[in-house]
């Protein structure tokens, strides 16, 4: 997968060489490219912001540097699938990350001050796929520390990435039996900490039973901690057991 990300803090984006993403960049696993949005703002000041039209507070990205950055990043004749946080986007969530995590190309387009003249989004729209996201209701300083998030959780998809792909089915939220469900405890050694014991049924090679205690711990901590998500859950997905839960 080949992944570019524009921004005016190209700094933002040292994390991406760490841990799980540099290695799976090292192997060669996933191209990701950060470029400056200033390469493209051709004043002495580089500048990339002006007033907004209609008055109000702050600023708005200029399109023009957009416009040349988008077009360097993807020449006529390329696509990739053009990625924006914005809080007032569509949700992400783990199955758009699954979705991104099959496409071939990204290209995520960091916003900053009152966001990027609306005009970008739908000049690239002529071209590519434009998807405006938010990532919940809250208000960044930028789209830099959304767009990490949303790397790595589309990278962590990747085949190869993650050393245990067993790590990925088991997600919360991921498709299959535990769809929708959030993640309940998980315990490691010593068997007694402080005084607390590992609940007795990890500990008893009874994969059945383990499996089932997993998805009742599941079902519990999804109704007290996120109840909405079970009314999403469909009811041929529960068995007699899970509704006496
Ligand atoms: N929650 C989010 N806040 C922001 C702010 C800006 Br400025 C750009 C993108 C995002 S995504």
């Amino acid at each position: 997968m080949n992944i570019d990300i524009v921004t005016i803090f190209p700094e933002y984006f040292a994390p991406l060489d760490l841990s799980l993403l540099g290695k799976a960049r090292r192997g060669g696993l996933l191209d990701l490219a950060v470029h400056d949005l200033r390469s493209w703002a051709h004043d002495r000041h580089r500048t990339v912001d002006d007033t907004p039209y209609g008055g109000g507070p702050g600023m708005v990205m200029k399109p023009e540097p957009w416009g040349e950055a988008l077009d360097a990043v993807v020449p006529s004749g390329t696509t990739a699938r053009l990625i924006i946080p914005t809080p007032s986007g569509r949700p992400f969530t783990q199955t758009l990350a699954a979705e991104y995590a099959a496409e071939p190309r990204l290209v995520f387009a960091c916003g900053r001050y009152e966001g990027i003249d609306s005009r970008v989004a739908e000049e690239a729209a002529a071209r590519m796929p434009v998807d405006e996201v938010s990532l919940g209701d809250f208000v960044l300083a930028g789209g830099e520390v959304a767009v990490l998030v949303m790397v790595e959780a589309v990278a962590r998809l990747l085949p190869g990435v993650l050393g245990n792909a067993d790590s990925v089915s088991d997600d919360s939220f991921a498709p299959g039996a535990m769809e929708s469900l959030l993640e309940g405890p998980v315990y490691t050694k010593p068997p007694l900490w402080r005084d607390r014991p590992v609940p007795e049924i990890l500990l008893s090679g009874n994969h059945g039973a383990i499996a089932r205690w997993r998805r009742d711990e599941a079902l519990r901590r999804t109704a007290r901690v996120r109840p909405e998500l079970l009314a999403r859950l469909d009811p041929e997905r529960l068995d007699a057991h899970d509704r006496e839960v």
